[in-house]
């Protein structure tokens, strides 16, 4: 498994905004979609692509372009669904499936109460989003839901992770092909499984608390 760690000025001062806990949901919900964008330059660094040529006006020229099947992005609801129009704006000719899952308050294990996902992802690229790595649960099962399908290749983008939930996702996944990229990595999990600093539960940010 790989672990990338975006480290840039631009992404630092973004997430500084989204942390602080007066910025309001509309003002929320545009950062995780511009730092989406921010971090999908980042994770889509490994998309499959093909060598075409293309005829410009003065010669052929080599070039690539984004191979089939197309890539598979997967929101996990509902916070990652804030970070899907980031991602589909630099891969706009992605498909994209949908894991709903929650974690329990108390026991912090989570539950998948909805699924909309090709049966067969077998050969298929897959690129999810969440925007918190906590205790990991979540985006554990995610991945095994993905590899269960048939999916080989898998990239989680993260806006926020807690070490805790790294070191277990690292463990769960060892020796597959996952790579996990994140805005940053803060400093712990606190007794209730939030991550600290963090930015609170990402999910009530966006969309209010329910
Ligand atoms: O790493 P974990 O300990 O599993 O925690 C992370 C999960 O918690 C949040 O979702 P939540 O369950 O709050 O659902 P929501 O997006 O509907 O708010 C978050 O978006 C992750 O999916
Ligand atoms: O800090 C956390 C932990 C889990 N889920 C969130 O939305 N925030
Ligand atoms: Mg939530």
């Amino acid at each position: 498994m790989r672990v990338h760690v975006a480290d840039h000025p631009l992404i630092t001062h973004k997430l500084t905004v989204l942390r602080d806990k007066d910025t309001p949901s509309p003002v929320f919900r545009s950062l995780v979609e511009e730092l989406m964008t921010l971090l999908a330059y980042e994770g889509t660094r490994g998309v499959r692509v093909e060598a075409v040529t293309v005829q410009t006006p003065v010669s052929s020229a080599q070039g690539v372009r984004i191979s089939d099947p197309k890539p598979l992005v997967v929101p996990i609801l509902r916070a990652g669904l804030g970070m899907l129009e980031g991602m589909v704006k630099l891969l706009p000719t992605a498909e994209v499936g949908f894991l709903g899952m929650a974690r329990n308050e108390e026991t912090l294990q989570p539950t998948t109460y909805a699924e909309r996902l090709p049966d067969d992802l077998s050969d298929r690229q897959c690129f999810v989003l969440d925007p918190m790595l906590a205790t990991g649960g979540s985006l554990i099962a995610a991945i095994n839901f993905l590899f269960d399908r048939g999916a080989v290749d898998v990239t989680a983008i993260c806006i926020l992770a807690a070490p805790e939930g790294l070191d277990a996702v690292e463990q769960a996944l060892a020796g597959r092909e996952v790579t996990i990229v994140l805005g940053a990595v803060d400093e712990k999990l606190d007794e209730q499984g939030y991550i600290v600093p963090g930015l609170g539960d990402a999910g009530d940010r966006l969309y209010g608390v329910v």
